[in-house]
């Protein structure tokens, strides 16, 4: 990556964050408890028709979305075993305590059995309307998403991390769609 482009990333990752502080500090209580339990009858299809979903674990301002998984599916979470490991997907049960991880997110235990999601619903720092997608900065869902190119890929953000255009290199993989607390917006022609 050009360090052009990387200090245009970071910028933006720096200025969205901001933003969707800003946005989730100024909710009401109510509102953010009501975001993200209704779901579009696309998606919940797709979602049933997905025996494992590949979710996450929220932290900090990223929106909750475990009230929109609560139906008996399995749900497997990101988990890094050390700074330097691929980011893997492991089975979170309900109840099962989560730990903090090398980057500082929570995670399922060491001991959780490794899964394959059938669809993946990742955080995101910003999105554009054309699937584009701006992450923490360490590429892994990324590289997960070269690795697993068939999966079907929904971003999860609040409606005030889209931008116009997000900044894509060559590594960069488009999502499929955006689930925001106002819309589900279609980005591909995958789904
Ligand atoms: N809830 C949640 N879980 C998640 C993620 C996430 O974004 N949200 N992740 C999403 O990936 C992974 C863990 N988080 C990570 C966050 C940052 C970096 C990272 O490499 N950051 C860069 C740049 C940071 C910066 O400058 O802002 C670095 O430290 O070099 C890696 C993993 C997996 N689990
Ligand atoms: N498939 C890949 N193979 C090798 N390097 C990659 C791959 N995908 C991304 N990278 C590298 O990882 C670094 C971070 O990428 P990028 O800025 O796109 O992260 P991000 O999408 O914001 O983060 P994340 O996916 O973890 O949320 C860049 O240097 C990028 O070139």
């Amino acid at each position: 990556m050009t360090p052009d482009l990387a200090s245009q990333k970071q910028a933006l990752r720096e200025r969205l964050r901001f933003r969707r502080r800003h946005f989730v500090a100024n909710l009401d209580p109510m509102g953010r408890l009501a975001a993200f339990r209704a779901v579009p009858d696309t998606l919940r299809k797709l979602l049933d028709a997905s025996p494992v979903v590949g979710a996450y674990a929220p932290w900090g301002d990223e929106p909750d979305i475990r009230p929109l998984l609560l139906d008996g599916r399995r749900i497997a979470l990101p988990h890094h075993a050390d700074r330097t490991a691929a980011m893997t997907f492991r089975i979170s049960d309900d109840g099962d305590a989560l730990r903090k991880g090398p980057w500082g997110s929570p995670q399922p235990p060491e001991s959780a059995e490794i899964a394959h999601p059938d669809i993946i619903l990742c955080p995101l720092v910003g999105f554009d309307r054309h699937g584009g997608r701006l992450g923490q900065g360490g590429g892994h869902y990324d590289r997960f998403f070269a690795e697993n190119p068939a999966v079907p890929r929904i971003g999860i953000g609040w409606s005030v991390q889209e931008v116009d255009t997000v900044p894509i290199e060559q590594t960069d993989i488009l999502l499929d769609a955006v689930l925001t607390e106002q819309e589900y917006i279609i980005t591909g022609d995958r789904l």
